[in-house]
């Protein structure tokens, strides 16, 4: 059950947090507090547990110790049924895209919109086109993934981490696989639809050069302590 005010205007609050992966302890003592509509990165250095917060904000991982709160949803009490309708306030965004590559964007969208429980066959193709729309691709509906360049396959997964109007994107470097020219692209372009739809967004990259080229405020794994910062400190 949604437990929005004890989150106050944060999209994800949390305390005393422990990350844990099988028994071996990523992060501890992690405070963390994103209001709502914020855009953050997510720094650190390989291994150093971007991924496993992600996870546990997604809910793949659960909290050990300390308490947390995701657009409403309790952690330390988030059961295997609460974790879809977590996932229906969230857009979650990978490095290798994730596409289904045996269909169509058109159905790659539909698919997902079905799992989520949408069923009325009009508003479905609406809100296809809607979110197409909005990150370039309505033209590209009926290409294959594999007939999409690896940037407008991308614009296609936010495409699809925004069909449930989420309150918070979970990006895992999701210019990873992409030349700086296109990451910058999508840069902008998650940058624009998060605050077209009031989203937050919590990016995880290694990429320096675009965090240059896009400054804002990070959280920072090293050697298992999160912490904020501006990422001017980064080039100072
Ligand atoms: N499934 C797993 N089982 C056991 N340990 C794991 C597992 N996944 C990750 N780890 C360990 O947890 C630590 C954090 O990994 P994580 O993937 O969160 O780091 P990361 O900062 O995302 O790294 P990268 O930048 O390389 O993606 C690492 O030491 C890793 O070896």
């Amino acid at each position: 059950m949604p437990h929005r005010n004890e989150a106050g205007d944060n999209i994800i609050t949390l305390n005393n947090a422990k990350i844990v992966q099988k028994n071996f302890m990523v992060l501890d003592n992690v405070n963390l507090h994103i209001q709502r509509g914020r855009f953050c990165y997510l720094i650190g250095k390989t291994g150093s547990g971007k991924s496993s917060l992600l996870k546990v904000l997604y809910g793949h991982l659960p909290l050990k110790n300390g308490t947390g709160n995701v657009a409403g949803f309790k952690l330390e009490t988030l059961r295997a049924g609460d974790i879809p309708n977590l996932r229906r306030k969230l857009g979650i965004v990978f490095q290798d895209f994730q596409l289904l590559t045996d269909r169509d964007i058109e159905k790659n969208l539909k698919f997902v919109l079905q799992a989520t429980g949408w069923d009325d066959k009009i508003k479905m193709n609406d809100r296809i086109n809607e979110v197409l729309s909005s990150v370039g691709m309505k033209t590209k509906k009926h290409k294959m993934p594999h007939q999409l360049s690896g940037g407008e396959q991308q614009r296609i997964a936010i495409a699809r981490a925004l069909l449930n109007h989420p309150e918070l994107i979970l990006a895992d470097e999701p210019t990873g696989n992409l030349d700086p020219e296109t990451s910058n692209d999508i840069m902008t372009l998650l940058k624009q639809v998060a605050q077209e739809n009031n989203c937050a967004v919590v990016m995880a990259t290694h990429d320096y050069h675009m965090i240059q080229n896009f400054p804002g405020e990070a959280i920072k794994c090293e050697d298992g302590v999160v912490s904020m910062m501006d990422t001017a400190e980064l080039f100072e």
